[in-house]
């Protein structure tokens, strides 16, 4: 596995111990924006990540100044090449598939089996706000800033933001206040409407507490904290009926692991989590 990580280019991947993983933007020196190469090395690093088993718990951030300053603004002709001799039919379908790529990339981090944990600071901007979305908890400094800036860019947020955003928050107003406005935003700001669960005074504290989270979820029975971030995204895209059906036909195999008794057994003595096998 490690050799693949180590093929990445412009992500790192550092295995923490006890079985958390900490995933890296790396490309600081612009401010980690995203380009076509760091947009398939995300969905790469995913999916080998979901089929790992030494990981148990991510941790996302990013190197340098800022956690992530979006779209690579650089590299945005690619949406509209000259195509030469194409109508529109087909220069739309190129563009179509060119999107959904996009999407996916970041789609692989929500469906990644285990938990991500996203640890933003300094500029969060456009695609950082799509990528935060997917992920399973929002933490950040207090000196973030973020903005679904799409619109200043002339366009509609398309890998995520407007698809997830309404998902992790109720206030409709403010979401529709941030989108169209594209203004930045505070952390407080996001913590106070439920886009963030939790801000630190400095990075450090941060990802020190961040770790601490991390290190908790991964000592617990993999069986039972993948089957709760998988149940949780059913039940978040369906209806409470169907998703109570999903659930129950979901632990008709998962309650005969040796986790369930393993776990009881401590929880009851009042004893920290016993060590689980591998899933
Ligand atoms: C189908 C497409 C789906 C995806 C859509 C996604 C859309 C979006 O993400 S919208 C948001 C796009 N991003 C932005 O609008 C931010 C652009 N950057 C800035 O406004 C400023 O750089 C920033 C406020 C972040 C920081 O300003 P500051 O004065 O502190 O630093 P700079 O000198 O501007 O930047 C330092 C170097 O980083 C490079 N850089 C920063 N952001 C980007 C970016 N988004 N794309 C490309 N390059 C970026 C900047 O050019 C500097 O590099 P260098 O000149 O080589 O030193």
């Amino acid at each position: 596995m490690q050799k693949q990580y180590d093929s990445l280019k412009l992500i790192k991947v550092e295995n923490l111990g006890d079985f958390v993983y900490k995933v890296s933007l790396n490309r600081p020196s612009k401010f980690n924006a995203l380009n076509m190469e760091i947009w398939k090395e995300i969905g790469d690093c995913f999916q080998w990540i979901d089929e790992d088993s030494d990981c148990r718990v991510v941790i996302l951030q990013g190197e340098g100044k800022h956690f992530c300053s979006g779209l690579d603004l650089g590299g945005v002709s690619f949406l509209n090449e000259d195509d030469g001799d194409k109508d529109s039919a087909r220069k739309g379908r190129a563009i179509l598939k060119t999107i959904k790529f996009m999407q996916k990339q970041f789609t692989y981090i929500d469906e990644c089996s285990k938990p991500v944990i996203v640890a933003m600071h300094g500029y969060c901007l456009g695609a950082a706000i799509d990528i935060s979305t997917a992920c399973d908890v929002r933490v950040s400094t207090k000196d973030a800033i973020l903005s679904v800036k799409e619109v200043d860019i002339g366009m509609a947020a398309d890998v995520g933001t407007l698809n997830r955003l309404p998902k992790v928050v109720g206030n409709h107003s403010w979401i529709k206040d941030i989108c169209l406005t594209a203004r930045h935003f505070s952390a407080g700001e996001a913590l106070q409407f439920g886009l963030l669960s939790r801000v630190f005074d400095t990075r450090e504290e941060m990802i020190n507490e961040v770790q601490k989270m991390a290190k908790l979820i991964a000592s617990k029975s993999p069986v039972g904290v993948q089957g709760t971030k998988n149940v949780l995204n059913y039940a978040r895209d369906h209806t409470i009926e169907n998703s109570l059906n999903y659930v129950a036909t979901w632990n008709m195999s998962q309650l005969f692991t040796d986790d369930l008794i393993k776990a009881s057994m401590a929880s009851f003595s009042k004893q920290p989590q016993p060590p689980f096998s591998k899933l």
